[in-house]
């Protein structure tokens, strides 16, 4: 990474410099002659430019009539299932219709609920729901391959907070970047959107969340998009990115998207309060008042078209964003200020302000839209594809763009092993703070030592004594692991969410990337555990029954990891899964078959469901043999197996409870999987 690179030199992309220049002219950063992503005899430098800066296929986005309701409740319970009742639909879109082309950077403007994320997540095909009407990328619906070529950031940066800005970056091009380019090239790709975006300065520092200090909001948001420039997407759709940014950050991120429209991308984005000097930056806008369209068009054309249907600003110098979303707001220069009136006032205002939306719905609905429609049913030409016709009469370039985007079809850019691994690595180092906190290592280490001295030299003949140990055993070592596994789902879900509606991965390379990653934790603990706490509590003194004991624990450890993985897949709520497990561990713990030995017939079932019970016997059973004996009188000795506690285990063929625990070990995780496909 060069040293002398500064935050100064955001952006380098060649586009930075020029003018805005009309979408038109712009596309001929789309001839495939210009496209192409790896040709031989450049440097790796300009091979990276050429895949970051040039978009591969573009894309004309085209979304007519789109059209989303909600059904919120009322508020009115019914009387015997709690439930609300519902209340009519809410139209959140209402005829929404527009086209972007490539090049172009359309901003999408409006007040706070108008609709602007809905909209943009509609067009990212990620709304679920009662949504009407047609998007079409190309003149076709949304498929596996546009979303592969779909970049979508949104408001909220999903990013793991432990990791270093070149960590993420780097991290997401190996899981993103097809897998015809080498490990190399993929790295070198994320240093160069490193540089690109102005990270350089910050790209060793973690992204930081929470309560982890970090890089700052307008680096997080750079990063958030770099992960989508990565793939070089032809569709770039962005949800506030600049909400929360000074004027300047939030300038060079506008610029920046400017620039990738420039490189053939089509690039929409909402925007809150834009200044004019970022608004001048824009090709197209979309306002938005309560859902429903009241411009459409040329950012340019704005105040004209606003000024032809009577509504002129207040003075002549103002910021053509604050105007616009004064009028989605029903506010003109007319409207009088709110401290100017009353109570009654504000009634009046308000039906002015209702009056005045519906007179600028109803002038875009004639003057507006009908050209727009015209414009969005014609077909366009697809020799801004490489697919066309120009394509077919290009030299060898070609082959190497259609290559390229074929690599981009696929189902996954990666395999399977390279998704895992990649996984596993980027897990491991994201949660190595919280595998190895001191804390958990203190807590564990003085559990075992208090016990080790409760417990301490414990003999047979106190045979209750050292069963209880055993049965602490399997209760602590079934509480600890579950209660860590249930918050493993919920606290990812928003990466995997966000990763998952990319294509970027399998959910089996994830899943399992996930157990495995957590495994050196949850079976490092409970050895030290066992191994202090077996010799400190005087159990017997074999290598072979200890080495058994041991297993046994890590074996319960896996099954209540398993227990608690399912839980947090399929309630998504860490405290729910919290109470759940908390319930069920103490029905485990009280079935287990050490508190109550003499449980009533009609409930005993409530054992063989507890993996503790299981736990509990083989501990027993590879502890005590049949010819041992305990004093259980004054001068009085009983067969170990006589014990009340241990006669009522059942104690006989092991095959079985291990077959149990096997049984619950490979269900609860299949139940996680499926848990987690439904997200
Ligand atoms: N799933 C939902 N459930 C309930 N209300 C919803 C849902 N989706 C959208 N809405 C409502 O639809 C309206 C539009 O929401 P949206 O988030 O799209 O607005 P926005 O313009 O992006 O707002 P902001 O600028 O504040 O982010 C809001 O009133 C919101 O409460």
């Amino acid at each position: 990474m060069p040293p002398n690179e500064q935050e100064s030199s955001f952006p380098k992309t060649p586009g930075a410099n020029q003018s805005v220049t009309s979408p038109v002219q712009e596309t001929r950063f789309s001839s495939p002659s210009h496209v192409t992503p790896c040709p031989d005899g450049l440097s790796h430098q300009s091979r990276q430019s050429f895949v970051l800066r040039q978009s591969l296929r573009p894309i004309i986005l085209k979304f007519e009539e789109l059209t989303y309701s909600i059904t919120s409740q009322t508020g009115k319970r019914s009387y015997w299932f709690g439930s609300q009742e519902p209340k009519p639909n809410r139209f959140v879109l209402n005829g929404v219709s527009g086209i972007v082309k490539p090049g172009e950077l359309l901003a999408m403007l409006g007040p706070s609920g108008s609709g602007k994320t809905t909209l943009v997540t509609a067009l990212a095909g990620r709304l679920h729901g009662k949504l009407s009407g047609t998007v079409s990328y190309n003149e076709e619906p949304f498929s596996s391959a546009v979303k592969r070529k779909t970049g979508f950031v949104t408001q909220e940066d999903v990013i793991y907070p432990h990791l270093t800005v070149l960590e993420t970056l780097t991290y997401t091009a190996l899981l993103r970047l097809p897998k015809e380019l080498t490990r190399k090239e993929k790295i070198e790709q994320a240093e160069t959107v490193v540089s690109d975006l102005g990270l350089t300065r910050c790209c060793n520092s973690v992204i930081g969340g929470g309560l982890v200090r970090g890089i700052s909001g307008g680096e997080r948001k750079r990063v958030s998009i770099g992960q989508e420039m990565l793939v070089n997407p032809s569709l770039l759709l962005l949800d506030e990115p600049t909400s929360g940014l000074d004027s300047t950050t939030a300038a060079r991120i506008v610029s920046t998207l400017r620039t990738l429209a420039r490189g053939g991308r089509t690039v929409v984005t909402t925007i809150h309060q834009p200044s004019s000097r970022l608004y001048r930056m824009f090709d197209k806008v979309l306002v938005l008042s309560e859902g429903s369209p009241i411009y459409s068009g040329d950012s340019g054309r704005v105040m004209e078209y606003f000024g032809s249907i009577g509504f002129q600003p207040g003075s002549n110098f103002v910021n053509p964003a604050d105007f616009v979303l004064d009028l989605a707001n029903g506010i003109t220069s007319d409207t009088k200020q709110y401290d100017q009136v009353d109570i009654n006032g504000r009634l009046d205002r308000l039906e002015e302000q209702n009056s005045v939306k519906q007179s600028l719905i109803s002038s875009y609905k004639k003057h507006l839209y009908p050209p727009l429609k015209e414009e969005v049913s014609r077909t366009y030409p697809q020799d801004q594809t490489v697919n066309g016709s120009r394509a077919k009469s290009l030299t060898s370039n070609i082959t190497i763009v259609v290559t390229i985007c074929r690599l981009y079809e696929d189902r996954w850019p990666t395999s399977w092993w390279m998704q895992f691994s990649v996984l596993l690595k980027r897990g491991l180092k994201e949660r190595s703070h919280e595998s190895f906190s001191g804390l958990r290592i203190f807590m564990v280490m003085s559990v075992s030592i208090l016990s080790g001295l409760l417990w301490w030299h414990s003999r047979v003949a106190h045979i209750q004594d050292q069963v209880g140990l055993l049965f602490f055993f399997s209760i602590f070592w079934g509480f600890f692991p579950l209660f860590n596994a249930i918050f493993t789902f919920p606290q990812e879900r928003p990466m995997l969410i966000k990763e998952r509606s990319s294509g970027i991965y399998r959910l089996s390379s994830y899943y399992i990337a996930r157990i495995v990653g957590d495994l050196p934790m949850e079976l490092i603990l409970p050895t030290i555990f066992v191994t202090i706490t077996y010799w400190m509590g005087g159990l017997k003194p074999s290598l072979s029954t200890f080495l058994l004991t041991l297993m046994i624990v890590l074996y319960n450890v896996l099954v209540a990891q398993g227990v608690g993985l399912a839980l947090g897949a399929i309630l998504m709520d860490a405290k729910k899964a919290a109470t759940l497990s908390s319930v069920l561990m103490l029905v485990f713990l009280l079935a287990g078959g050490y508190y109550i030995q003499h449980i009533p017939g009609f409930i005993a079932w409530l054992k063989y469901i507890s993996f503790s019970h299981y736990c509990y016997k083989l501990l027993v059973e590879v502890q005590y043999t049949w010819d041992e004996v305990y004093e259980c009188g004054p001068g009085l000795h009983c067969s170990v197996m006589d014990y009340e506690g241990i006669k009522n285990l059942r104690i006989g063929n092991m095959m079985w409870d291990v077959l149990a625990l096997a049984l619950m070990l490979f269900l609860y995780r299949v139940l996680a999987y499926l848990a987690l496909r439904n997200l």
